[in-house]
C-alpha cells in the first residue's frame, strides 16, 4: 500500500528541499494568521515551484473568506485545499465548485464517535484529516504538537482516504503506522526546533522512521 506523506508549515527553501529528498507526496502551506506557520500566498506562490512534478502543495486554511480564499488560490495555485476550521459540507461543496479543486477536511478527534462528524462530508470531501483536539487555550486548530489515541481509526472503512495528523514525530510513527495503518500521515512540530523553525535534519529523520517502521512490518 502507498504511504502519502505532507509535511506541513513550510516556509524556506531548505525545509521545502528536505521535505522533497525525503519523499514527501504532498506539501502544506499554513495561511492562518495567528500561526507561526504562516506564510504570505506570493511566498507560497514562490516556495511550492519547487514541488512542481514532485508532491502536492496544499493550501491550508481556517474558515477563510472567499476573499482570501481567491487571493491564496490566485498567488499560490495549490493543488489541493485543506479545510481545518468549523466549514459546513455545504460549505465545502461550495468551495469544491468555486475553484475545481480537491478538498481535504480536518476533523478533531479524541474519541471514536468523534469519527461519526465525517458522515455529513460523505461524497463532498475528498479526503479527510484526523487530528488531535486543540489543547485548552490554544490558539491553533492544528499544528499544537498533540496526539490522540490511533487506535480508534483501526475500526475504520478500509477504502477512507484520509491522514493521520497531530503530535507525530520520528519517535512515534511507528506505534501510528501499526495501530492505525493509515493511507497518510501529516506532520509539522515534530519536525520543528522551535515552533514555526522547521529542521531539515528532523525531517530526514522523519522520513527514515517512516521506512524503518515499514520494513518491520513488511519482514
Ligand atoms: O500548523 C499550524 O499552525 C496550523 C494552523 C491552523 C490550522 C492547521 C494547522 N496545522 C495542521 O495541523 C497538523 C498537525 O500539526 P502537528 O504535527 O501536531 O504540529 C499540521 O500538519 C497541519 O495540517
Amino acid at each position: 500500500m502507498t504511504l502519502d506523506i505532507k509535511i506541513c508549515g513550510l516556509k524556506t527553501d531548505a525545509a521545502m528541499a528536505a521535505a522533497l529528498t525525503g519523499g514527501a507526496s504532498h506539501v502544506g502551506f499554513i495561511f492562518f494568521a495567528k500561526s507561526p506557520r504562516y506564510v504570505e500566498p506570493a511566498e507560497a506562490g514562490r516556495l511550492r515551484q519547487a514541488a512542481a512534478g514532485k508532491a502536492k502543495a496544499v493550501a491550508v486554511t481556517v474558515d477563510a473568506t472567499d476573499a482570501f480564499l481567491d487571493e491564496i488560490v490566485a498567488k499560490m495555485h495549490p493543488d489541493m485545499l485543506q479545510l481545518h476550521g468549523s466549514e459546513t459540507p455545504a460549505r465545502v461543496a461550495e468551495l469544491k465548485a468555486r475553484y475545481g479543486l480537491p478538498v481535504m477536511k480536518a476533523v478533531s478527534v479524541s474519541e471514536a464517535a468523534d469519527l461519526e462528524r465525517i458522515k455529513p462530508y460523505a461524497g463532498i470531501a475528498d479526503r479527510f484529516m484526523f487530528d488531535a483536539k486543540p489543547p485548552k487555550g490554544s490558539e491553533l486548530p492544528g499544528g499544537n504538537g498533540v496526539a490522540f489515541d490511533w487506535r480508534v481509526l483501526a475500526g475504520l472503512d478500509a477504502g477512507l482516504d484520509y491522514m493521520l495528523s497531530g503530535g507525530l514525530n520520528a519517535a512515534n510513527v511507528g506505534d501510528a503506522l501499526r495501530l492505525a495503518n493509515p493511507p497518510g500521515l501529516d506532520i509539522s512540530s515534530g519536525v520543528e526546533s522551535a515552533p514555526g523553525v522547521k529542521d531539515p535534519a528532523l525531517i530526514e529523520q522523519f522520513f527514515r522512521a517512516v521506512r524503518a517502521a515499514r520494513d518491520d512490518r513488511a519482514a
